[in-house]
């Protein structure tokens, strides 16, 4: 009669043998492996540098220069391959549930992001819709609050946007129609294609040329105080260029009679009378929303009402959308377009502004008064800067 020892070996598995149990760790690392490279796809490389990284002034981590060189330098052929590298047909074909139309893009405007802002135009899967001129364009103003409007104007499904600045219709008109369509992204029936350069408010040229491009394009305009807008204006060029000239000196051609220096464009911009009166010349002003980047500030849901009516559009975004961030001190998104995690603006938005002396602050108002008096006239609606 056999021993119970005897009968064990028939009845319990052997232990693997070394050789295949390496085996099989490394083809479950592989797997893992896999799996996170996907799962880093689907959470859009958060943290992985972008292809291109090209030194250049830097709006909201979107690079002016990206598109340049994109475009430039067989850029195309660079773009397509890594379209489809990153989001081609495999990717399509994985996760199916990305369907066409979902919003789904690479960059939620992040500054200390460092994605290229391209990519942005080639996350629907390639061949799926189409690329079209911009239907609706934030014109304006510099420092108005016109990324942050751009970026909740983001989240609605019927609004596709490029995230960098094209500057067409002021620096790169010269490259034509087809390399600024060439910029969007791919949208679908019913979807409404957006740009937001606001330089454009102050460049003599472009209302002519986005009337050219299309008489019905929407015009949407951030304005704000200019005070604070042109001091706004002068703490960015400040955080880049610490040895420029005070404010004041700036400000003023004489400090001791107190005339405005109206030939530094920062006050120039603030003069939005004048500028409006340019575009006037090519679009009804029925045609154009001008937004109030203070409300936007304290009462963002209202002002992206009024938006995605001017643009025809059902009001999706609405107050469930945002939280005030106590340490940003502004409005923030809850969830930021294709992810799921809170988003606030980076930090080149929403500086500390230096401290100006009250004096020329109340000059500068003096300065403007008038200004905004007839800006209030033109456009109907009383920003409540002059008191
Ligand atoms: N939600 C939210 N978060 C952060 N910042 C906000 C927000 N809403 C409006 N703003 C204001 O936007 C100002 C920058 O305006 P722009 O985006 O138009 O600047 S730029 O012209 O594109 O450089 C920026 O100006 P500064 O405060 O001077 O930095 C902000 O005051």
């Amino acid at each position: 009669m056999p021993s119970a020892s005897m009968a064990l070996p028939a009845t319990l598995p052997e232990p693997l043998p070394r050789g295949i149990f390496r085996k099989f760790v490394l083809m479950l690392c592989s797997l893992l492996m896999s799996l996170y490279v996907f799962y880093c796809l689907a959470e859009q490389c958060q943290n992985l540098p972008g292809p291109l990284i090209q030194a250049s002034e830097q709006e909201e981590g979107y690079r002016e220069l990206d598109i340049t060189i994109w475009q430039s330098l067989e850029g195309k052929k660079l773009l397509q391959k890594t379209k489809e590298q990153r989001w081609g047909a495999p990717w399509s074909r994985l996760f199916p549930s990305i369907g066409v139309g979902t919003p789904f893009r690479a960059h939620t405007g992040a500054e200390n992001t460092h994605r290229t802002p391209m990519l942005e135009s080639t996350l629907t899967p390639l061949g799926e819709g189409s690329k079209n001129l911009p239907q609706a364009i934030i014109i304006g103003v510099k420092k108005g609050g016109t990324r942050a409007l751009l970026e909740f104007l983001r989240i609605h499904p019927d609004i596709r946007a490029v995230g960098a600045e094209p500057h067409f219709f002021d620096r790169n008109y010269h490259k034509g129609l087809d390399w600024y369509r060439d910029l969007m992204p791919r949208t679908l029936d019913g979807q409404i294609t957006m740009e937001k350069t606001p330089s454009y408010f102050v460049t003599k040229e472009a209302p002519a040329r986005i009337s050219a491009m299309s008489k019905d394009a929407k015009l949407i305009v951030v304005v704000r105080d200019p005070v604070t807008r042109v001091i706004s204006d002068y703490t960015q060029t400040l955080s880049k260029r610490p040895d420029i000239p005070t404010f004041e000196s700036l400000t003023f051609k004489n400090r001791t009679t107190g005339l405005i220096d109206i030939s530094w464009s920062a006050i120039q911009i603030g003069i939005y009378a004048k500028h409006l009166e340019n575009w006037l010349l090519d679009f009804p002003i029925g045609q154009m929303l001008f937004v109030s980047g203070e409300r936007l500030i304290t009462d963002p849901a209202g002002e992206l009402g009024r938006v995605q009516d001017f643009l025809g559009l059902k009001r999706i975004i609405t107050d469930k959308h945002f939280y005030f961030n106590k340490t940003k001190g502004f409005p923030c998104l809850k969830k930021a377009e294709g992810s799921s995690k809170p988003h606030c603006l980076g930090k080149t938005k929403g500086r500390t502004h230096p401290d100006i002396h009250p004096k020329v602050v109340q000059r500068l108002r003096e300065f403007y008064r008038p200004f905004n008096m007839k800006f209030y006239q033109m456009t109907g609606q009383d920003f409540g800067w002059d008191y």
